[in-house]
């Protein structure tokens, strides 16, 4: 057996289970012992009910104060009773599990382990998994990994998989130089590995996990600068003259360019004077403009007779800038010929567009990841506009490389890095920031409230909307779902149809809807057809509605607050008095603090440092940012002083021995090149 082997080589693994894997990226044994658990359950010694001050699972002991009852709902079953811990009470509920009737008494004590949460000032308790004190006694300090799942696939048929692979191998040979290593306290990459799917404490996992995060940034380090190396050397094949059109372009606009965009409009124009290949970082906030500085790249690129392409993370994304960039070249009468491409158009539709990309009929290319596959042959690209979560890494420049001319590269980013993480983390790039917003822009009002805020919330939104002005509403899920405490956009959806005036148009938004109903619904609220659009974190990226001024968002308490960042930046876009309510569904102290940074500020640098303050290093369980360069286990924020350390390494790595020559790093060097073949490497 090897790591390459597929997935159901593995006892128990036959045809569906294995489909399930795929669905989580997992092919081969080697992506499987890549599958960092996401979180951990440890089974702490039981606390009394004072002492909780935390949304983890946590272990009570409990009376059982009431018999079972069970109620059915549909296809589903409740089972409910209270217990009593010190003298307060706990509602519980588990789901589909009526035989616990029998073996669950009035009078008797147990251990419950789960989340507590509080509903209308009541502690509840959803599924907690039960112990007879002896079973727990057992159970006590170990800790058990959980790993991202799909329908289908559960937690213990990933564990078990795990297991098999740990168990049968010497996995991987270390190749971190010892001297390394004991510098910084590394633990052995073996142990690293089965540490962090089988721990047997919080130490070890610690260690595993530094060991872990330490090569993640390390071999991302490494190869980012070996292609700095190889792109400072390249020349651009493609001349880019100064074109008038732009200028133009910038005085028609109904608005002036901010200091801070014609600084970075000016580096960018620098870079296509030079001769050298553009591989540049737009970062700035949350609304700052960072688009109108692509267009104008695009344009400067068409003009001169190239073709241009934008690459955005979403089809709903792509759409609007298509839609967008058409009617903009259209009114200044520019004579650009823009196309989407998207995984959604029908296989005609993909014919023909890949026809006019290859005989540039079009000029500008707007799309999502669709733009790299290999079927598409462009003319003549002379320029990729691409979002920092398509890192447009070794691979995809390869892909370019091979399919004809080296394109100038911009990448787009919105997240708020501090500078000396950003040349890190960015270290290939040049990078320019938009360090300021629109002058006239108001800046946005906060508020964090409780649940009981809602009935003042909607009819605050209600005015609003009388204003002609619309709003977004986020909850975390698409539908009810089993298990989980949070509000659902279908269910919130007709909740508020119910609750306002009929002549508000309310409509819903979620990731699963198909693509052609999701344009339709961004179409009409680009339109102001639909007022209030109740929506998942879809529209988190990217999404340019002026005239939306109310961002409400439900089970504030579940997002990162980066990605709470990242949505409250959908309102405040145009000149709007903008506001943002940050409903906090639960009543735990700290979560609301987290959420009190958001009302401080509306700067998204103030935010991500202050977040990092509240976590503390070595928060393990901390909400890790999403969206943000997407690493497997390391987590740029929490784990920074790792992330200079490795730096540092590899700067002084490369300046020894630039081409990895020395017995030592000739092992570094393979490690690259096997990680790179089995696509393990985040580039
Ligand atoms: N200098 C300016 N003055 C006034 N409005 C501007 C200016 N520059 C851009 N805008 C407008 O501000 C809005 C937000 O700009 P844009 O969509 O480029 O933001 P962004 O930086 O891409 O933000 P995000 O990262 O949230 O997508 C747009 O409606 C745009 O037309």
């Amino acid at each position: 057996m090897k790591v390459t082997d597929s997935i159901d080589s593995l006892k128990g693994i036959g045809e569906k289970t294995k489909l399930l894997f795929y669905k989580i990226g997992i092919y081969q044994l080697n992506d499987l012992l890549h599958y960092y658990p996401r979180d951990y359950e440890i089974y702490k010694e039981p606390s009394p009910l004072k002492d909780i001050d935390t949304d983890r699972p946590v272990a009570v002991i409990g009376l059982i104060e009431k018999e079972l009852q069970i109620k059915t709902i549909g296809r589903l079953k409740l089972i409910t009773t209270t217990i009593k811990v010190d003298d307060e009470k706990i509602k519980i509920t588990w789901f589909n599990m009526p035989y616990l009737k029998n073996s669950l008494k009035s009078g008797m004590k147990f251990v419950f382990y789960g989340k507590i949460n509080e509903k209308k000032k009541m502690k509840t308790m959803d599924h907690p998994q039960i112990f007879t004190r002896e079973e727990y006694q057992k159970k006590m300090f170990s800790m058990q990994p959980v790993y991202s799942l799909t329908a289908g696939l559960t937690n213990n048929v990933v564990i078990k998989a795990i297991k098999q692979v740990l168990n049968q191998y010497e996995i991987y040979q270390e190749y971190l130089p010892e001297r390394i290593r004991t510098k910084h306290q590394l633990a052995e990459y073996n142990f690293a590995i089965q540490t962090i799917h089988v721990p047997l404490n919080e130490e070890e996992l610690i260690l595993a996990r530094k060991r872990l995060v330490f090569d993640e940034f390390f071999l991302f380090i490494l190869n980012l600068q070996k292609m700095k190396e190889a792109c400072e050397k390249l020349k651009s094949p493609f001349h880019l003259k100064y074109v008038d059109e732009t200028i133009q372009l910038e005085r028609a606009l109904p608005y002036q360019l901010t200091a801070a965009q014609k600084r970075v409009w000016n580096e960018i124009q620098k870079d296509f004077d030079s001769s050298k290949v553009m591989s540049r970082l737009i970062q700035g906030d949350v609304g700052s403009g960072k688009t109108i500085l692509a267009i104008m790249a695009l344009i400067r690129v068409v003009k001169n007779g190239f073709q241009g392409s934008l690459m955005v993370p979403t089809e709903v994304l792509a759409r609007q800038h298509y839609e967008s960039m058409t009617k903009m070249f259209n009114d200044y009468n520019l004579q650009i010929k823009v196309i989407l491409l998207t995984g959604s158009l029908t296989l005609k539709e993909k014919r023909e567009a890949y026809q006019k990309i290859k005989s540039q009929d079009v000029d500008i290319i707007v799309g999502t990841h669709a733009l790299i596959q290999e079927k598409v042959e462009y003319a003549n690209l002379a320029l990729v506009i691409t979002d920092e979560q398509h890192r447009f890494g070794v691979r995809q420049r390869e892909i370019f490389a091979q399919k004809g001319k080296m394109p100038h590269i911009l990448v787009m980013s919105a997240t708020p890095i501090p500078r000396t993480l950003a040349i890190i983390l960015y270290g290939d790039l040049d990078i320019s920031i938009v360090d300021e917003v629109p002058a006239e822009r108001l800046p946005i009002k906060n508020c964090v409230v409780n649940t009981e805020y809602r009935p003042t919330a909607y009819r605050f939104i209600q005015k609003e909307v009388e204003k002609n002005r619309q709003v977004y509403i986020i909850c975390p899920l698409v539908e009810e779902s089993e298990g989980l405490d949070a509000e659902n956009v279908i269910d919130y959806t007709k909740k508020l149809k119910n609750l306002l005036p009929s002549a508000i148009n309310i409509e819903y938004l979620h990731g699963r809807m198909k693509g052609k109903e999701k344009n339709e619904i961004m179409e009409r609220f680009l339109k102001n057809e639909i007022q209030i659009l109740v929506s998942t974190t879809v529209i988190e990226v990217g999404i340019n509605v002026p005239n939306a001024s109310v961002i409400l968002i439900e089970n504030a308490e579940r997002f990162g607050l980066a990605q709470l960042h990242q949505l409250r930046g959908r309102v405040g876009r145009g000149a709007h008095q903008s506001f943002c309510i940050l409903i906090d569904s639960s009543s735990k102290k700290g979560i609301t603090k987290r959420l009190e940074i958001l009302n401080q500020s509306n700067d998204g640098f103030f935010i991500a440092n202050e977040d990092l303050k509240l976590r503390g290093p070595g928060d393990l369980f901390g909400k890790r940012q999403s969206g943000i360069l997407e690493f497997k286990i390391a987590d740029i924020y929490q784990d920074a002083s790792i992330l200079q350390l490795a730096a540092e390494e590899v700067n002084q790595i490369l300046q020894d021995d630039p081409n990895l020559e020395t017995e030592e790093n000739r092992q570094i060097k393979e490690q690259i090149e096997k990680l790179k073949n089995l696509e393990q490497i985040n580039l």
